[in-house]
């Protein structure tokens, strides 16, 4: 599903991000994007949804070479994924149910559509009381929940998470790491670029952990510290 092949990323300002990673990910995987600060797990994360390009190598994402892409072919790319970030990302003055169907919207999809799923998958997410609120009536966990139901309300094929959980208490982290874990038990393709370690640990799940632009381990039911 995604497939990296002999991947470097050099940013204009000379950065090396990545450096010769090569990485496969089948449908349906739950993998954990593990390392310290500034080790590439967000500029991996950008080269999939192709708000980076590589330097060098191939991204291949459900077959279509990311790199390569033409502009106009951008658009269709980014309707195979779904994508949360840190800080949510929510349009201020829109409930969390226009949130939602804001992302239906923009692909073309019709009210009646729009008017079925939505409540849906606010209900997946445990939102379904609060599809009124704006963000800044909800807390931090229910704003990532929002962020959560626009990345998956158009059922992408892979969701990619960056630090989903970094503006949140623990507790409030595990809820947000379930529901993703919950995500991929419905068959999307997960990739979470975490510093959880607890949770991480617990999970045991797919850890692959970079560290300076390589990848420094992978292991099928890893932990988060470095593997010796
Ligand atoms: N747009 C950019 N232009 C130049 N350098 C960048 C850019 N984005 C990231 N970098 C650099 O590339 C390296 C990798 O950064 P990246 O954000 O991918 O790491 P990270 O593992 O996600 O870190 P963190 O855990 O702190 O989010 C760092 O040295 C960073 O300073």
């Amino acid at each position: 599903m995604i497939e990296f092949i002999n991947v470097s990323k050099v940013y204009p300002n000379g950065v090396t991000a990545l450096e010769d990673v090569s990485l496969h990910v089948e449908r349906g995987e739950f993998v954990f994007l593990v390392g310290p600060s500034g080790a590439g797990k967000s500029t991996l994360v950008r080269l999939i949804y192709r708000e980076e390009t590589p330097t060098q190598g191939v991204v291949m994402v459900d077959g279509l070479n990311v790199g390569r892409l033409r502009r106009r072919d951008v658009p269709f790319l980014r309707r195979q994924m779904g994508v949360v970030f840190q800080d949510f990302k929510l349009l201020p003055n829109r409930t969390a149910y226009e949130n939602v169907a804001f992302a239906m919207f923009v692909t073309g999809h019709t009210p009646r559509q729009i008017r079925r799923r939505v409540p849906e998958v606010l209900e997946l997410v445990g939102l379904r009381d609060k599809a009124g609120a704006l963000p800044s009536e909800l807390s931090g966990g229910e704003q990532q929940r929002v962020a959560v139901a626009r990345a998956v309300v158009n059922h992408p094929k892979i969701l990619l998470a960056d630090e989903p959980t970094g503006n949140l208490d623990p507790e409030t982290a595990w809820g947000i790491m379930e529901l993703l874990v919950e995500i991929n038990r419905r068959g999307t393709t997960v990739l979470v670029a975490t510093h959880a370690q607890t949770i991480v640990n617990a999970l045991k799940r797919r850890v692959v952990r970079l560290e300076g632009g390589r990848i420094a381990a992978d292991h099928a039911q890893g932990v988060y510290e470095r593997a010796i």
